[in-house]
């Protein structure tokens, strides 16, 4: 195989237009996977070492910048360094002189002989000298815990703030190990039980029943999910389970009338209306135009009719309709899908976080005129931030006296979810140490 074609050189360009195009690594692997005829095996090696290399830059950028000695490296040159001692210190089964080899033939390849000698200078000083660069076990200071589990230092300490050193210690490192996929049943067309039994003529398929949610199934083995046929009938939809708690908790009722607020791609919106037995009325809203063909596109999949789309920014919603139900699943610093979205962890910044409590806050306020007496209001985001969502809805709570805590939200939470999530009066707090999926925050308040 040409270099060029290899596992390595797949990651290597990948990373390099995730850095040059300021895309997102998720949307941007799958494509780079299509477009490769890489098997499923060097495709899985492509995927661990792109979401690796940007999982731990902090910590390996560290590292090359010492071996270096701030010799100012070309973006290509750097990257294929962080992916070759990514190798050396997380992954096990490559052998070192493989590892080097391929990142000398590579640097030949994109650059010169002289790239060449330059990467396996430094390579081999990092095999010399790895010692010097073993991370600590237990960090104790704020930069060697920023280190060893590869976090930008003001998370860590937001983290810690937040939740104590030791939780924030296993929030990161369940930040640093593969995502779980999951999918939700469409319960339109069958339920869990039949759906599990579908499975067994594809052996490399691994499926099994979510604990978190009774419409969710974890699956291994499949790859891309939204290339199979049984996604493309609209037997499933792709969601992670801790975005399945939403639904249920509005005890979704066939003739409800709900306003999804900021319903693309519409994940929450088509499990609402599945639970609706697809009757009643749903509202989604979304600000972007684009992304309301994503709703449409899914509703239409999984033989969904009752979601009417708007582009529309909510804050701009005059007309008088009001609503049993509204949720307001929130633009928010997305924290919590850290694991499947490692860029985030280098893009947000505190500053970000501060303006996007004011934009929530002036959604809510948006929301909160359109719910009629004794309509319930659910507010989530998939994030860890305390000022987005406890102390966003505490304050809620204090400008809006028509307002209380809906202490139900427990009744609708699997007995599993309870155990293990940080839980309020009304609200609940899933970390991705809990269940190995997205950390979530949802809130649910009743207009009196
Ligand atoms: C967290 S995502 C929603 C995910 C969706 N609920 C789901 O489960 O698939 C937030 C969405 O809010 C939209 N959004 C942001 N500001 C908005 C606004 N002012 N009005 C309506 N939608 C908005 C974004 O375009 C984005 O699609």
């Amino acid at each position: 195989m040409h270099i060029s074609k290899t596992p390595r050189a797949w990651a290597l360009d990948t990373l390099e237009k995730w850095r040059k195009e300021n895309a997102f690594s998720n949307l941007l692997l799958h494509q780079q996977l299509e477009k490769s005829n890489l098997d499923g095996r060097d495709k899985r090696l492509v995927t661990e070492l792109v979401y690796g290399s940007i999982q731990r830059l902090n910590t390996l950028d560290t590292i090359i910048d010492k071996l270096v000695q701030k010799k100012k490296l070309d973006l290509w040159v750097r990257q294929l360094l962080q992916l070759s001692l990514y190798q050396f210190l997380f992954l096990d089964k490559i052998p070192e002189r493989a590892i080097v080899h391929e990142a000398v033939e590579i640097a030949k390849w994109r650059g010169n002989i002289g790239i060449g000698k330059f990467v396996n200078g430094v390579l081999r000083a990092f095999l010399r000298r790895q010692e010097e660069f073993v991370l600590p076990k237990n960090p104790s200071t704020r930069r060697e815990r920023s280190l060893t589990y590869s976090f930008p230092e003001w998370m860590v300490m937001e983290l810690s703030n937040s939740y104590g050193e030791e939780v924030a210690n296993r929030v990161m490192e369940a930040c640093n190990l593969p995502p779980k996929v999951s999918i939700r049943v469409n319960s339109l067309r069958g339920d869990r039980e039949a759906f599990l039994s579908q499975w067994e003529t594809e052996p490399y398929i691994s499926v099994e029943a979510s604990t978190m949610s009774p419409d969710g199934v974890v699956i291994t083995g499949i790859g891309n999910a939204a290339n199979h046929p049984k996604y493309k009938e609209g037997l499933f939809s792709i969601q992670d389970e801790s975005s399945m708690l939403v639904a249920p908790l509005f005890d979704p009722k066939p003739g409800m009338h709900i306003l999804d607020a900021c319903a693309a791609p519409g994940g929450k919106t088509t499990h609402l209306a599945e639970k609706m037995n697809n009757q009643g009325a749903i509202t989604a809203l979304d600000i972007h135009q684009h992304k309301i063909k994503l709703i449409d596109a899914n509703a239409k999949r999984l033989g969904i009719s009752i979601i009417e789309t708007k582009a529309l920014d909510v804050r701009k919603l005059d007309n008088n309709e009001m609503f049993d139900a509204v949720l307001l699943d929130a633009p928010c610093s997305g924290l919590g899908v850290i694991p499947r979205k490692p860029d985030i962890k280098w893009r947000k910044s505190a500053y970000e976080i501060d303006q996007l409590v004011l934009i929530q806050q002036q959604l809510l306020e948006a929301v909160a005129s359109k719910i009629k007496s004794d309509g319930i209001l659910l507010y989530s985001t998939c994030t860890w931030t305390l000022e987005e969502n406890q102390h966003q809805i505490a304050r809620f709570l204090e400008t809006h006296p028509d307002f209380y805590p809906d202490n139900t939200l427990s009744y609708h939470l699997p007995e599993k979810v309870k155990e293990k999530a940080v839980i309020g009066e009304n609200w609940i707090q899933i970390l991705p140490h809990h269940f190995h999926s997205d950390g979530f925050f949802i809130a649910k308040l009743r207009k009196k």
